[in-house]
């Protein structure tokens, strides 16, 4: 299946020499020099990406990088100087206008900084409105924009207006009717940067959650590291409207790809962004229960470990087994590691829990902390020089 998004060698010149600017720009020359000599401006150069089905991509810079370009381009609110976009493996540039309308209704949809809510219909119409557009019967607008203000938490408010709201529900309002649309793709231009701390937080909170319900594909425009690093499955970081990073968040913090974005990410709270996953490393030692504890013991001398975890058939954890309680069992001639020897001397973590949520647990047993997946099976451990060398890293840049 094609990725929901291709863009490939993206391009945009404002400005009337756009061919001499498109040339400049292809020799590599920057974009005030660009500027400089055909009084054109390269807002975006040569951006390349896929977003996948299901994918929370974040499209981050900081004022004037040509974030907001990129986005328009995606749905060709702005037709590009260069470069192609497809979506579900249809190159836009083939689209005639209705086309490009019914895309922009139903499958690429945009929610903006102000999510431009109608003052005089309720907060249901205004939750409905992409339906309405595109001509949805009233039965099944109001089924699906009562499911999307469920989803939300506003329900209850369907019926008042948005002055009736505060500044976060309205926010909620607009990302109710995005829903409601159910469009493939949702870009979103910086719909929280308007918002006070607090709300900005309890917004990213929500869509974070609903992302791990609804599975939504949604392009994120961001100025704000910290929000990117919060939402973004990946991150596409810009500069001068050229591409300086691509990758996830841990990606990026722990690789930074030049010193640009090694300053820019030197002040992210890296135990927000890293976690479990991340700091994974395959357990130097295992046990099976059955086996004889002396083995055990010698395996534990060998490597200078207290305790070793001790797997069941399935792969779930059983218990940990400590060179104390072995050596002793062994002093009572009890030779094969029974479940009688095992104690429950650990702690686990799931493996998208992050660093701030478990760091406290890291440490404290004689096994290093265990990373499971649902079922309880053991994935791998986080021992205590992975978190500090986390911690500490000044970060290795790429290639060095
Ligand atoms: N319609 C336009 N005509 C001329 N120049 C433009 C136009 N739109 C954007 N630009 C220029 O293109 C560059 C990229 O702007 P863009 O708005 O895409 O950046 P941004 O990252 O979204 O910034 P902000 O967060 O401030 O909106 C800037 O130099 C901007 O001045």
């Amino acid at each position: 299946m094609p990725p929901v998004l291709r863009a490939t060698g993206l391009t945009k010149v404002f400005g009337a020499r756009e061919q001499e600017a498109l040339r400049l720009a292809g020799e590599g020359v920057g974009r005030d020099e660009v500027q400089r000599r055909t009084g054109s401006t390269l807002a975006v150069h040569d951006v390349g990406f896929t977003v996948e089905r299901g994918e929370l991509f974040v499209i981050m810079g900081l004022s004037g990088s040509g974030k907001s370009t990129l986005v328009r381009l995606l749905n060709r609110l702005i037709e590009p100087s260069a470069g192609t976009i497809e979506v579900d493996g249809q190159d836009l540039r083939a689209l005639s206008d209705a086309d490009l309308r019914t895309l922009r209704n139903e499958k690429v949809s945009m929610v903006f900084q102000h999510f431009a809510l109608l003052p005089h219909r309720t907060v249901r119409e205004n939750a409905a409105y992409a339906l309405k557009i595109r001509g949805i019967g009233a039965a099944e607008q109001r089924e699906r924009a009562d499911w999307a203000l469920r989803t939300v938490g506003l329900l209850e408010r369907a019926d008042a207006r948005p002055d009736q709201l505060s500044g976060g529900m309205q926010q909620r309002v607009g990302l109710a009717r995005a829903l409601a649309a159910d469009s493939e793709v949702l870009l979103m231009d910086e719909p929280f940067s308007a918002l006070d701390p607090l709300i900005r937080r309890d917004m990213q909170d929500l869509l974070v959650r609903l992302q791990t319900e609804l599975h939504k594909t949604i392009v994120f425009i961001t100025h704000d590291l910290n929000e990117a690093m919060r939402l973004g499955d990946r991150i596409l970081m810009l500069k001068d409207g050229r591409t300086v990073q691509l990758g996830t968040g841990p990606e990026i913090i722990s690789a930074p790809a030049d010193d640009y974005v090694a300053d820019f990410t030197s002040d992210v709270d890296r135990t927000r962004v890293l976690t479990a996953g991340d700091l994974l490393r395959e357990p130097r030692l295992t046990a099976r229960l059955g086996q004889p504890a002396g083995e055990v013991l010698r395996a534990l001398g060998a490597a200078e470990a207290n305790g070793v975890y001790v797997l069941g058939e399935d792969g779930r954890i059983a218990g940990v087994a400590r060179d104390d309680l072995l050596a002793r069992a062994l002093q009572e001639g009890r030779t094969a590691l029974g479940p009688q020897e095992l104690v429950a001397d650990f702690a686990t973590t799931a493996p998208d829990r992050p660093l701030v949520e478990f760091v406290h647990l890291v440490g404290r047993s004689a096994v290093p902390l265990g990373v499971v997946d649902d079922d309880g099976r053991l994935l791998g451990v986080v021992p205590r020089a992975a978190v500090l060398d986390a911690l500490a890293a000044v970060p290795a840049r790429r290639g060095a």
